[in-house]
This record gives structure tokens, C-alpha cells and sequence, in this order.
């Protein structure tokens, strides 16, 4: 960045409050991520982590507060433009087609539109083996091609949160927000998990992670960002986050380390690991 030049981020969120009837599920939260950046959300159950990935990819209209692309506001809450605007996203719970095989699974998220939007001047045919490879390529980068011609319905726990990333990088996204892909994933699992999203990185693709294994989420990030019962209680790169009083005191305090190196939270909601 140039002196005196501000780079614009690739998404702000200014102010965000979510209310659920007399519940204030998010309350004046506001932060941004940069191109490329690797940001973790992390907090205890209920402290509005997956309500702002909803705001984020346009399910879930804010009460107050908006966010920003490219500086730009999102006008209207719908996930078909926020996704056009090159944001994929995964779910707490897979939702994988379990009669499809993998590649076919992680060839459905590569039809979209930003994807074709490249593919365009290409003839038909050289479109489709273009989508191929480019399916291809992302079975590699998620550590599938073995399973690749297997019902997604067979697979493990960890290929399937594997699988489901590679979907939502298959149109070509600018930000991913994925949600607890460690969830069930088991320790086998955890090191392919952070391999992928090591990779992530590396490709320059902005990430937002919400992540129970905190250990995990923070050796990966540039920064993270804290929520406590809606609100924002801390934003800083990992080590200002590990030695934040606050931080300790709501969340961090009731760490206990597992076998594997990672770190889950003992907040209630405890993941098979
Ligand atoms: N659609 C909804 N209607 C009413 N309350 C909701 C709704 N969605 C979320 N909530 C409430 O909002 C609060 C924040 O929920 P949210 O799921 O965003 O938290 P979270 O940090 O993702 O939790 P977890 O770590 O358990 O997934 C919780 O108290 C939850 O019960």
C-alpha cells in the first residue's frame, strides 16, 4: 500500500446489531477483513458467531449496522448477490448431496456464476474440460482425488468438511466464511483440515473462520476476532488475543489442551474430536 493511500477493505462490518425478539443476538459489531486476510471469529455458544456469518452472506437482515464489499454497501440481504459478490460459505451442519459422488458435489459449486463469468469466452467444449480440470484441481487442493469417485454419503466426517470447502471455493469466491469445519471431524481429521486451509491462505483468498478449536484457528489467522453475548469484546492478531485478560476471562479461562496440540473451548458445546 502506498503512503497516504487507505486500501479499501474487502468487506467492512459497520455497526451490526441483530435483534430476536427481546434477545440482542448481535449488538454494535463492527470490524473489516482485508484481501487475503485470514480472520477467526471466535467465542462461547451463543455469543452470535454464526448469526453474523448470516448477516455476512446476506441471510439474516441486521437490525442495525450494514456491511461493506469492495467499500460499497450491501443494499439488500440476499445470499444470491452477496455470493455473486464472490462470498462462499459452509454450514455448521454439512449439506452434502449424499447420492452424488464428491466430484460431482464439488462440480456443482463450480458451475456458478462468477466461474462461468471467466469461462465465457471459452468454446463449449473447451468450457466443460476447463471445469473439469478446475473440479480437479480443487479435489487435489482439499485431499480428495482418492475418494473422488465415492458417494459423499461413504466418506468421512473429515473428507465430507473437506469436501464441503472445496465446493465453496469452486466458484472462484473472494471471502469464504466457514462455519466450525472441525466440527466431528475427529483428530484424525484436523491435520488434512488445517493443510486445506493452510492452502487457502496461501492462494490469497480472505477467510473467515469460526473455529471451537481455538488452537487451531489462531495458528492459522492473521487476526481474530472475539464475540461475548453479541457484542465485540476483542479484535488483534493471535498473540494480543492469547494474552487478552478480558478474552481469558470470558472464554480462553476454560481452555484445556487435547491430545492432538488443538484447543476446544469447554463452553457446552463439545465437538467428538
Ligand atoms: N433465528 C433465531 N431466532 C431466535 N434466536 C436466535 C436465532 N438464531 C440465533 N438465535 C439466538 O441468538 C444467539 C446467538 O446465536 P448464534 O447461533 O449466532 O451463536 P453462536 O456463537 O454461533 O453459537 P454456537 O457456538 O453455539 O454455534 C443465541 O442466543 C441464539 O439462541
Amino acid at each position: 500500500m502506498s503512503a497516504g493511500r487507505r486500501e479499501v477493505p474487502l468487506v467492512e462490518v459497520r455497526g451490526i446489531g441483530v435483534r430476536f425478539g427481546g434477545l440482542q443476538a448481535l449488538d454494535e459489531v463492527s470490524f473489516a477483513v482485508g484481501q487475503g486476510e485470514f480472520v477467526s471469529v471466535i467465542g462461547p455458544n451463543g455469543a452470535g458467531k454464526s448469526t453474523l456469518f448470516n448477516v455476512i452472506s446476506g441471510v439474516q437482515r441486521p437490525t442495525s449496522g450494514e456491511v461493506l464489499f469492495d467499500g460499497e454497501p450491501v443494499r439488500r440481504s440476499r445470499p444470491d448477490l452477496v455470493h455473486a459478490r464472490g462470498v462462499g460459505r459452509t454450514f455448521q451442519v454439512a449439506r452434502p448431496i449424499g447420492s452424488l459422488t464428491v466430484r460431482d458435489n464439488v462440480l456443482l459449486g463450480a458451475g456458478g456464476h462468477r466461474l462461468r463469468g471467466v469461462l465465457s469466452s471459452l468454446r463449449p467444449r473447451s468450457r466443460d474440460r476447463a471445469l473439469q480440470l478446475r473440479v480437479d484441481e480443487l479435489l487435489e487442493l482439499a485431499g480428495l482425488t482418492a475418494v473422488a469417485h465415492r458417494p459423499a454419503s461413504e466418506i468421512s466426517p473429515g473428507d465430507l468438511r473437506r469436501m464441503e470447502i472445496a465446493r465453496a471455493l469452486g466458484d472462484e469466491p473472494r471471502l469464504v466464511l466457514l462455519d466450525e469445519p472441525a466440527a466431528g471431524v475427529g483428530s484424525d481429521g484436523l491435520t488434512p483440515l488445517a493443510e486445506l486451509l493452510g492452502r487457502i491462505r496461501e492462494r490469497g483468498v480472505a477467510v473467515l473462520l469460526v473455529e471451537h478449536y481455538v488452537g487451531l484457528a489462531l495458528s492459522l489467522s492473521d487476526r481474530a476476532v472475539v464475540l461475548n453475548r453479541g457484542r465485540l469484546l476483542a479484535v488483534g492478531d493471535p498473540d494480543e488475543i492469547r494474552g487478552n485478560q478480558a478474552v481469558i476471562d470470558a472464554y480462553l479461562g476454560t481452555k484445556r489442551s487435547r491430545a492432538d496440540g488443538g484447543v476446544q473451548q469447554s463452553t457446552g458445546s463439545e465437538h467428538e474430536g
